[in-house]
């Protein structure tokens, strides 16, 4: 008996994962030949294909990167793991209107339980929901609209910069020091104070998010049980059934937090509501939303206006933008601004000019002003050049398709894993911005012409969905690196023989203690 209900279920397993999957195969393989790259790995797919990466090079993208040198019309990247596909877009035709289409796609799930910490925010959501956050929160992160910002910026990287003093000639973890940075200016942005007297799951807010954060991620990677419910239910229904202990007690830790966080937000709700006809409110993330939901509810209770489901916003829904922010924002501006500093410490020359410009734009410090910020051009083609060689985001956030359907000519599986990469790394095609593709040169950026596809270099992505956060990110790295540039000479670690990059969530570099510090003066 139990045999005839196996044999049909083989054949729908042989069916669903192997043959249709085949099929597909040959249907790229007929129409682009080798203008698209194939990869097996079984299980894992393309996590499988960047840790074979980093074991065999050194670098978690080396595999990804050799593939668009060899080929300057290489189209896209298949990868199967037996189960699934999952494509990755290298054309910047493709990109273009893969990137513009919000329609056929959703986000994938992401890390475990993300959709618990920050499903309802602007990372996950999706449709009228998502357009309404969005055209909410666009003005504040506007570069103009950060300027109130920045002295709150200046006040946290002074504290926790001055502390490097201690490290005197040891090496310094330089981007586990910018995460307290770039972690307490989320949260003081967001809700326009520190939260530093409060606990949650007996932690301190911030260390509990990130660590919230991460092992979702961790757990996502290595745990065997939560891989194969990915496989037989989908990652609609894996994290919902058949919980382990690991993660009923981790659903239970993030339901803490997000109580945590309703709880500041409805004590703010009260004092808004008490004080904001009469009085100058702050104007920080959580006041905002708070100012546009009191709106709402006015307008609820005296019937004036009817609304939407997809109009209506929540407390959870703010609390998930926090936790939103903190995940898209924080690791990766202490990571990229991290990977920044070991760059200076390796090329003095480059150190030098960059002090050079900023000792010319700014005097002090503490006299630093938002205008400063805009007179740095070799800063800028700096930064760009850390991004083109070592983005901490080399890939777009990877929806599924929700949909059979075409990227121009290209066919797109319904269930299908689609990302695209952010960097192009084909010196035939990109002559001026790939040009000695392996030699760190800021210069380049400072040719107008560097870019002749826009495509060509999105670091923060580009389209409706691209990086919310973009000027904020680099209004941080800017102030970080002024403050270490006014006050040390960064010099290489010289115990260091090799420097790793691997993704780990942002991709960067394994090692840690990347730099040393020669102090100049005290401001
Ligand atoms: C160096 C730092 C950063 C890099 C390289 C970066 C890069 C990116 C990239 C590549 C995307 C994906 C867009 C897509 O999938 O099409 C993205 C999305 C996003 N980023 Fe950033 N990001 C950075 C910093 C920040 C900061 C500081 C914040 C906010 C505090 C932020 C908030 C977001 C949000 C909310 C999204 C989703 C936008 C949406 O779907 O509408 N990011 N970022």
């Amino acid at each position: 008996m139990l045999g005839y209900l196996l044999i049909p279920l083989f054949l729908y397993f042989v069916y669903r994962f192997i043959i249709i999957n085949l099929i597909i195969y040959f249907r790229y393989k007929i129409k682009f030949g080798d203008k698209v790259a194939f990869l097996f790995y079984p299980l894992l797919g393309g996590l499988g294909i960047s840790r074979k990466s980093y074991r065999k090079y050194g670098d978690s993208l080396h595999i990804l990167k050799q593939i668009q040198r060899n080929k300057p019309d290489m189209k896209a990247v298949v990868i199967f793991n037996g189960f699934n596909i999952q494509i990755t877009l290298i054309d910047t035709g493709l990109l273009k209107v893969f990137l513009q289409n919000t329609k056929n796609y959703y986000k994938a799930e992401g890390p475990f339980g993300a959709r618990y910490v920050f499903g309802l925010g602007l990372v996950k959501s999706e449709g009228k929901i998502w357009a309404r956050q969005r055209s909410l929160l666009s003005n504040t992160f506007h570069f103009n609209a950060l300027k109130d910002r920045v002295p709150v910026i200046k006040e946290i990287t002074k504290e926790y910069l001055q502390k490097l003093d201690s490290y005197k000639d040891s090496a310094v973890p330089i981007i586990e020091e910018l995460q307290n940075i770039t972690s307490e200016v989320i949260i003081q942005t967001f809700f326009g104070e520190n939260l530093r007297d409060k606990k949650v799951n007996d932690l301190q807010p911030s260390v509990e998010i990130s660590k919230i954060i991460l092992e979702g991620f961790k757990y996502k990677a290595n745990s065997f049980p939560y891989f194969l419910k990915l496989m037989v239910f989908g990652q609609e229904k894996a994290f919902r059934v058949l919980n382990t202990q690991f993660e009923k007690d981790f659903i239970k830790r993030v339901e803490n937090f997000n109580q945590f966080i309703e709880e500041i937000i409805e004590i703010r709700l009260n004092q808004l509501q008490n004080t904001y006809e009469t009085s100058q409110v702050d104007e920080n993330f959580l006041n905002l939303y708070l100012l546009e939901y009191i709106k709402q509810q006015k307008a609820l209770k005296e019937n004036s206006k009817q609304f939407a489901d997809y109009e209506l916003i929540s407390k959870r829904e703010i609390a998930h933008q926090f936790s939103t922010f903190f995940f898209a924002g924080m690791d990766t501006t202490a990571n990229q601004t991290g990977i920044c500093l070991w760059l200076l410490a390796k090329y003095p020359e480059i150190q030098k000019r960059v002090s050079d410009e900023i000792n010319q734009a700014v005097n002090n410090f503490d006299q630093l002003k938002h205008e400063d910020l805009s007179k740095l051009d070799y800063f800028n083609a700096f930064f760009k050049e850390s991004l083109r060689m070592y983005p901490t985001a080399p890939h777009i956030i990877p929806r599924v398709s929700a949909c059979d359907h075409f990227v121009e000519d290209f066919f797109v599986p319904k269930g299908a894993i689609i990302n695209g990469v952010t960097i192009q790394h084909n010196e035939q095609k990109y002559p001026s911005l790939c040009k000695e593709i392996d030699t760190f040169n800021p210069d380049r950026f400072l040719n107008q012409n560097v870019i002749q596809d826009h495509f060509s270099f999105i670091p923060f992505s580009a389209g409706p969905r691209n990086c919310i956060g973009q000027h904020l990110a680099l209004i941080e790295a800017k102030i970080i690196i002024i403050y270490m540039l006014k006050n040390y000479v960064i010099i290489p670690n010289d115990e260091l023989e090799n420097v790793e990059f691997n993704h780990l969530f942002v991709y960067t570099s394994i090692q840690r203690n990347l730099i040393k510090l020669k102090k100049i003066k005290s401001e």
